[in-house]
């Protein structure tokens, strides 16, 4: 049998790092896609192979079944409890990467990725391919580990599923629960410290605010448009997280300040989507008092040391033609939101784009706060 799951990547609005240290942030759903596709082998005795191809990333690899089976003790586990990857398994993991694949030198990074995956591995083929750029704050490893989480799970006994469905098919709200806290533990594994908001909004899809591992759907009554900008300047968000919580320990009474103040912006940005907005008047008051709560978190996230000169770029080009930016995910390259308001000519979007391409980056318009997780037992979408 053949499982595909797909989940979105995200964009943050407001609250990236802060909420790793029990801030409120803002989050949607993009259209762009991680796909994982799993086909289910009968055959998987200690000859069996385990094999994970990485389209993106033109890899594929893989290890005997046996040699997982020798290398790992049996820890007890069963796909309805969640539970964290110890240090120790890590370990185990990270030496099987090791062993039987030679990952090359500049894609050392994908080894998170790959014990993420043996991480939630119980089957036999698996295919990945992604629409999301990798390691540019789009939410890749959290579409990456929720997809993988959501077929494994439902080719376990773990999950009500209508086998028979054609199509897309989305999950109940148990079973989302449960894809969505095995990903958490994937992204723990990738990211070190998360906070859980990007596994999150992938896996519910829309728009939520989140604080301490609490989601709230925001129901927005304005649709709004947001440039996505690609510095393609690469970077690590375990890395970026890390050096936030170091600032943090280095000035422990500056830096909870700032994020409260990051925690006041997403609650104020929170009730401003949700507020109702029926002209063109309103929709604009609306759409400047984002754009200024967008400038003043980037501000904090300059504060705490995340923003990055190919940021800075982008800022000073958008703001040329009076746009508001700020970065989105961890910073340090990776991507900058901009707001497009809704009276913008498209001209004027025309002309930001292009200077903006002009300077090396990529330019996306994303569909924002679309469907999360979903799931098809067909081959054909
Ligand atoms: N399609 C994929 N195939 C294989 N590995 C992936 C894939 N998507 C993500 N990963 C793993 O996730 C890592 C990138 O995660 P990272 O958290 O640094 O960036 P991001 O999730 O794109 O951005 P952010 O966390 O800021 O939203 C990759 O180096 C790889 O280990
Ligand atoms: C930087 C961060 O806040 C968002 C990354 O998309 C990390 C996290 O919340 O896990
Ligand atoms: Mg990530």
């Amino acid at each position: 049998m053949e499982v595909r799951a797909r989940a979105p990547g995200k964009i943050i609005l407001a609250g990236e790092h802060a909420v790793v240290h029990g801030s409120t942030a803002v989050a949607a759903s993009i259209d762009l896609y991680t796909y994982v596709s799993l086909s289910f082998s009968s055959d998987s005795d200690n000859d069996g192979k385990l094999m994970l191809r990485l389209n993106d990333m033109a890899l594929e690899l893989s290890w005997q079944v046996g040699r997982i089976k020798e290398a790992l003790p049996d820890m007890g586990i069963t796909p309805s409890s969640p539970k964290p990857c110890t240090p120790e398994t890590i370990k185990l993991l990270a030496a099987l990467v090791e062993e039987h694949n030679n990952i090359p030198e500049a894609k050392i990074t994908l080894a998170a990725g790959v014990i993420a995956f043996l991480w939630l591995y119980t089957s036999i083929q698996v295919v990945v391919t992604s629409e999301l750029p990798l390691g540019s704050g789009l939410g890749s490893s959290a579409a990456f580990c929720v997809s993988v989480s959501a077929a494994l799970l439902a080719l376990s006994d773990s999950v009500n599923l209508d086998f028979g469905h054609h199509g897309w098919l989305s999950f109940g709200e148990n079973d989302l629960e449960l894809v969505n806290k095995w990903a958490f533990e994937g992204e723990k594994i990738i990211h070190g410290k998360p906070s859980g908001i990007d596994n999150t909004v992938s896996t519910y899809g829309n728009m939520i605010k989140f604080r301490s591992g609490e989601l709230t759907r925001l129901k927005s009554n304005t649709p709004l448009k947001m440039l996505i900008t690609n510095t393609k300047v690469g970077r690590n968000t375990k890395a970026l997280v890390a050096s936030v919580s170091e600032r943090a320990t280095r000035h422990p009474i500056a830096m909870p300040a700032v994020f409260k103040a990051v925690d006041s912006i997403s609650n104020e940005i929170a009730t401003i989507i949700q507020s109702p907005a029926h002209d063109d008047i309103a929709i604009t008051q609306k759409e400047d008092k984002l754009e200024e709560l967008m400038e003043m978190n980037q501000g904090l996230l300059q504060c705490m040391g995340v923003s990055h000169a190919s940021i800075e770029t982008v800022l000073r080009t958008t703001l040329k033609y009076k746009l508001a930016s700020k970065l989105t995910g961890a910073g340090g390259g990776g991507c900058v939101l901009t707001l497009l308001p809704t009276l913008l000519s498209g001209t004027v979007v025309d002309k930001v784009i292009a200077e903006l391409e002009g300077c090396g980056f990529q330019c996306l318009v994303a569909g924002i706060g679309g469907e999360g997780l979903q799931i098809c037992f067909n081959s054909s979408s």
